[in-house]
């Protein structure tokens, strides 16, 4: 990993700006408004508080199969990893909403976004939670509201729609409902179009991808390892994601996260195929392939034909790690955008953002208003 301080000029002001660059990744400036599209900074010229999240993550990530990580680190990077700790940090809450303040709101630039996709077509991408569900103790009880399943419900009938979530394919399909959707679950690694006769498949049969069905046994397996390891630590849940297993730390006691680490560090010590990753408050164990959300979202691209396309405008919504890989998709692209929900700085490729599942509703009804007015004036 490369770890050097470089200054880019702020395009807007003219001012350098000392930047971070963490194996080619890109953190917002600190103070300074900026392109959507721009790199930027921590700010001050150290390391920000996000960027030394990054890298207690990728450190963790990097060492979590071969056994050199020790478990504090592990532990330090699930507390960086918590909302709480940011704010209690050597960064100010104020300081935290100048940052986020920096990545433009998806809703005050929207009709600079509408302006981006003319004459191209809109596809929608949505992760589930955090975005279109709020953040709830009891992952099973992680519904989503009415109002935003009719709202999805009708985004769909403007624009092909996906869900892409870290959950397993059937559980997600059970919180949203809706089966004219497009759903890739377990992180993207098990994807299925609607069924036949849906708007957007044309009377083709429903796309299905699994890149990692070599792994369902493995995973089975961990899944089980993982449920009596944690069994003894109060609070602990282990999820099984079907392509992928998330083992929850969001209720149990702090001082206990290092149990749920050793838990999960001695079970993909025995597994050198499986890496693990990290959300909000949950380990999550995987397959080593080189599948995400990000090539779930060109997999589905190319299945509803847009694979060398420039006409098309996909917008990608998500609230966590995982779905950094589809922003960065997308920026490499250059390709419509990635919106981040968050309240909080984050290091994103996203260049938009919007603060919680309520206002993602705003959003997705105002692109539904737009559409059709686009579609009343076309016909004037
Ligand atoms: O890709 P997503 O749809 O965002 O799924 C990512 C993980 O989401 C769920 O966990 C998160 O939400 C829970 C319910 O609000 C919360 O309790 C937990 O702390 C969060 O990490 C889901 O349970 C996981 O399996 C997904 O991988």
């Amino acid at each position: 990993m490369t770890n050097q301080n470089v200054v880019v000029p702020d395009t807007k002001s003219g001012i350098s700006l000392p930047m971070v660059r963490l194996s080619g990744s890109s953190i917002f400036p600190a103070t300074a408004q900026k392109p959507p599209t721009a790199p930027g900074t921590g700010g001050g010229g150290c390391i920000s508080l996000s960027a030394k999240k990054k890298l207690l993550l990728e450190n963790l990530e990097i060492n979590g199969g071969g056994g050199a990580a020790k478990i504090n680190s592990w532990v330090d990077s699930m507390r960086a990893s918590s909302p709480t700790h940011m704010k209690s940090s050597s960064q100010s809450l104020s300081e935290q909403h100048q940052q986020q303040i920096t990545l433009p709101s998806a809703l005050d630039n929207f009709d600079q976004i509408m302006e981006a996709s003319r004459g191209k077509q809109i596809v929608m991408f949505l992760d589930y939670d955090g975005t279109l569900s709020p953040i709830v103790d009891d992952p099973d009880r992680a519904f989503m509201s009415k109002k935003m399943r009719t709202t999805v419900r009708r985004l769909a009938t403007c624009f092909p729609t996906a869900i892409v979530s870290g959950r397993c394919r059937d559980k997600v399909y059970k919180f949203v409902r809706l089966a004219e959707l497009y759903y890739a679950g377990s992180h993207g690694m098990d994807i299925k179009g609607p069924e036949k006769g849906s708007k957007y498949t044309k009377g083709t049969e429903p796309v299905i991808c699994q890149p990692a069905s070599e792994f369902l046994p493995m995973i089975d397996e961990v899944f089980k390892e993982l449920v009596a390891k944690t069994k003894l630590t109060p609070g602990a849940k282990v999820e099984n994601n079907k392509f992928c297993v998330s083992v929850h730390f969001r209720c149990v006691e702090e001082k206990k996260w290092s149990e749920v680490a050793e838990a999960v560090k001695s079970v993909l010590n025995k597994y050198p195929k499986l890496r693990l990753s990290q959300g909000r408050k949950v380990l999550e164990i995987r397959p080593t392939i080189k599948w995400d959300k990000g090539k779930a979202l060109e997999f589905l691209l190319e299945s509803l034909g847009f694979a060398n396309c420039t006409d098309v405008f996909p917008i990608y919504i998500g609230d966590d790690r995982t779905d950094e890989d589809a922003f960065k998709v997308l920026k490499e692209r250059e390709q419509g955008f990635g919106i981040l929900v968050s309240k909080v700085a984050k290091d994103t490729n996203a260049s938009y953002s919007l603060q919680e599942p309520t206002q993602v509703m705003d959003f997705l009804q105002r692109l539904v208003d737009w559409k059709k007015l686009a579609f009343q004036e076309s016909r004037m």
